[in-house]
């Protein structure tokens, strides 16, 4: 399979939602097919930090979501872990600065997978394209309450000074973002928007998909 060419991954990107069991009061297969009526276009599977699931529960989960992905015709996309990735043959993985290089990822995931890389700086978004990513996430923008380990946040800045200095890559913002304070993301260059909780902890989240898929359109 040919790489997925940038302007259709563009669109893939314009309302990305990030979601594990922790992030959810109710069941996350209903908030994920709640959130795909509501027109997300991308979704990554993300079961890590205080209170999620693991071992067969987790790989339980990652098939039932993948699955409501399919049916639904969104992409599915896992975090972190490449063995979870090839297991369930999912569209693409979203490594970060921590996680196994891009580099390492594309040689034994394949050219027809989205590898999705963190990029906190001009450097890191540049070093993440030359190992082959196809996009870039990039903050947090605004506080977050859903990764204890995030790293200080760059308000709209690295995003304008990513597009200021040629970086054409797709990629969205991501951290604190909201259908209220999502329009700043998108104006500084962004193709899209991530979110967790805007959906995730949302009463109504096709209601929240809607809304967020309103400012980025
Ligand atoms: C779209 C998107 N952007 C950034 C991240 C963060 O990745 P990382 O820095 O590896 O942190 P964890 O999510 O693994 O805690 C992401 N997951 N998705
Ligand atoms: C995974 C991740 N990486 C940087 S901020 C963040 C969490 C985003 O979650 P929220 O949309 O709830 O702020
Ligand atoms: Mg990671």
């Amino acid at each position: 399979m040919t790489r997925m060419i940038s302007e259709e991954l563009r669109a893939l990107l314009k309302v990305y939602f990030i979601m594990g069991s922790m992030n959810c009061s109710r069941p996350p297969s209903a908030v994920l097919r709640e959130a795909i009526a509501g027109g997300i276009t991308l979704f990554q599977f993300r079961e890590k930090g205080p209170g999620a699931l693991t071992g067969t529960a987790r790989v339980e989960l990652a098939r039932e979501l993948q699955q409501i992905c399919q049916r639904g015709g969104v992409p599915f996309i896992v975090n972190d872990d490449l063995e979870l990735a090839l297991t369930l043959d999912a569209d693409g993985i979203h490594v970060g600065q921590d996680d196994a290089p891009a580099l390492e990822i594309r040689q034994r995931f394949g050219s027809g997978k989205i590898i999705g890389v963190s990029a906190h700086s001009l450097a890191e978004a540049r070093r993440a394209i030359a190992d082959g990513a196809d996009y870039l996430g990039v903050g947090p923008v605004y506080p977050t309450i859903s990764k204890d380990d995030a790293q200080a946040v760059r308000g709209t800045a690295v995003i304008e000074e990513l597009r200021a200095h040629g970086i054409a890559h797709p990629l969205v913002g991501i951290g604190g973002i909201t259908a209220a304070n999502a329009f700043p993301v998108i104006q500084a260059g962004a193709d899209g928007i991530s979110v967790i909780s805007a959906m995730a902890a949302a009463a109504d989240a096709r209601a929240a998909a809607r809304e967020l898929a309103q400012v980025t359109d």
